[in-house]
């Protein structure tokens, strides 16, 4: 007998999360639990918003009508929405047996500007040093002031930063005359420097620092190839879509010689452990960008190992059908 229960949850944010210019107070989303045979998987539907193409409203709507289907025997067709496609098809993979267990827990932890706090993080972390800084917040100069402050104080330490595409060419001018030239290739990449991407690659041949590409993957005409000055692409499912289509951009990726990284897209402590599976399995020599649950006030049904966090159950959870 199969069972396809969807539940809808909402989780109080940090204070200060803030995405694309407006407030994040709380972070919504959609859980499916499928049960058949004695077996059960678990995915998670959270559109990001600012990010995501479909809302919350359109992606329940979707993730109902399938569940509805495949709860009377058929095998429907995933939804196009890549939130829910992506959902629906981890916990499908987690029925079927054919996501690993073995997850990769690390994660380069997000900085915000405290070169002590990043210090302690990273004294306790095994392996590389790799931590991610937001820049293009503040002046470009402030920003290359904190990198090179950075990088001189943790010899050992490699650098991802991310503009989101904030700076002018100028902008991103200033930006690296202000990082010592010796340490630019601690940089491991810098995401999506400037609004189009022929400005980012102009940079990137400019400063010898290294960009990869992020909100580029979803843009239409936006294809994979090895680029000078492009080291990396930063794949973050729940944008991308079913786990197929992810496996398949990162084969893409690896095959032309960039860097895949498995980001967070602010996924609950559910949806994170699971992209935490996904880099462990897909990207195992390359540390995730999943440092994001410290930005919410719970877990849910899951445990993120070491989270100091509340972990709610399925209680906490609002039942839709
Ligand atoms: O990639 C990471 O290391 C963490 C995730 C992360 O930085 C982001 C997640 C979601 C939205 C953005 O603000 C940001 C990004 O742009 O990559
Ligand atoms: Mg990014």
């Amino acid at each position: 007998m199969r069972n396809a229960q969807v539940y809808r949850w909402q989780i109080p944010m940090d204070a200060g999360v803030v995405l694309r210019e407006r407030r994040l107070k709380t972070r919504d989303g959609l859980f499916i639990h499928l049960q058949d045979a004695g077996r059960e998987g678990w995915g998670e539907i959270s559109p990001l918003p600012g990010f995501s193409a479909e809302t919350h409203d359109e992606a329940q709507a979707s993730l109902l009508a399938w569940a509805d289907a495949w709860r009377q025997g058929g095998s429907p067709q995933l939804p196009a929405q890549p939130s829910v496609a992506f959902g629906i098809s981890c916990a499908l993979a987690e029925l079927a047996g054919s996501l690993p267990a073995a997850a990769d827990y690390r994660a380069a932890p997000l900085c915000t500007g405290d070169p002590d706090a990043l210090f302690a993080q990273l004294s306790g972390m095994p392996g590389e040093k790799v931590a991610k800084v937001k820049v293009g917040l503040y002046e470009a100069v402030r920003d290359g002031m904190l990198v090179n402050l950075l990088l001189e104080a943790i010899p050992d330490l490699r650098l991802r930063l991310d503009a989101n595409r904030a700076w002018t060419p100028l902008r991103a001018q200033q930006f690296a005359k202000y990082v010592n030239p010796a340490w630019r290739d601690r940089i491991a990449f810098l995401e999506e420097p400037c609004k189009s991407r022929d400005d980012s690659l102009a940079f990137a041949r400019e400063s010898g620092i290294a960009i990869a590409w992020d909100e580029s993957l979803r843009e239409e005409d936006f294809r994979f190839a090895a680029e000078p000055g492009v080291s990396a692409v930063v794949i973050k499912p729940t944008l991308t879509g079913s786990l197929d289509k992810v496996r398949a951009q990162v084969e893409t990726a690896h095959r032309l010689g960039l860097t895949a990284v498995i980001s967070s897209s602010i996924e609950s402590s559910l949806g994170l452990t699971q992209l935490a599976r996904i880099a462990a399995w897909l990207t195992p020599q390359t540390l995730p960008g999943l440092d994001t649950l410290h930005l919410m006030q719970t877990q849910l049904l899951r445990r993120w190992p070491d989270s100091p966090l509340p972990l709610a159950g399925v209680e906490a959870l609002e039942t839709l059908r």
